[in-house]
């Protein structure tokens, strides 16, 4: 087996990839919105006992929002990284990057609303 496949590598994979998040829910006040909401619309869920379609459509875009604001956590750091000064283009970057990370949010909102909508309404 190649060594990059071994299991003790994919751990060890995983295992930067649960400290890129760790530090992000750290770092990033927003993550930890998005930590606060996720808790609640999961509560709401199991109180309102959705169906598996639903969760289904709830945990794409809760796992959306997240993968956003992930990215836009990295884009944030590579370019303080990588340009620290004031520059009119690392703005837009980085405008853009939160943009997605609205976009998201929204769409997860409006998932969230029809659903529960749909079992209240
Ligand atoms: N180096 C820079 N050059 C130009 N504009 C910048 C720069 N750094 C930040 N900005 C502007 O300030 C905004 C906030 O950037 P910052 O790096 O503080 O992210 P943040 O406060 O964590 O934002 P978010 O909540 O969107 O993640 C950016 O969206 C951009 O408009």
């Amino acid at each position: 087996m190649p060594p990059d496949l071994r299991p003790r590598a994919r751990l060890r994979s995983m295992g930067h990839a649960w400290r890129g998040l760790r530090w992000m829910l750290r770092s990033q006040a927003n993550a930890r919105v998005h930590l606060i909401l996720t808790t609640l619309v999961i509560g709401a869920g199991l109180a309102t006992r959705l169906d598996a379609c639903e969760w289904t459509l709830l945990v794409l875009a809760i796992a959306l929002v997240w993968v956003a604001e992930a990215m836009n956590t990295a884009i944030e750091c590579l370019a303080d990284a990588l340009h620290p000064e004031h520059h009119p283009l690392i703005g837009r970057a980085k405008d853009v990057a939160a943009g997605a990370v609205l976009l998201a949010a929204l769409g997860a909102l409006a998932v969230g609303v029809l659903i529960l909508l749909g079992r209240f309404g």
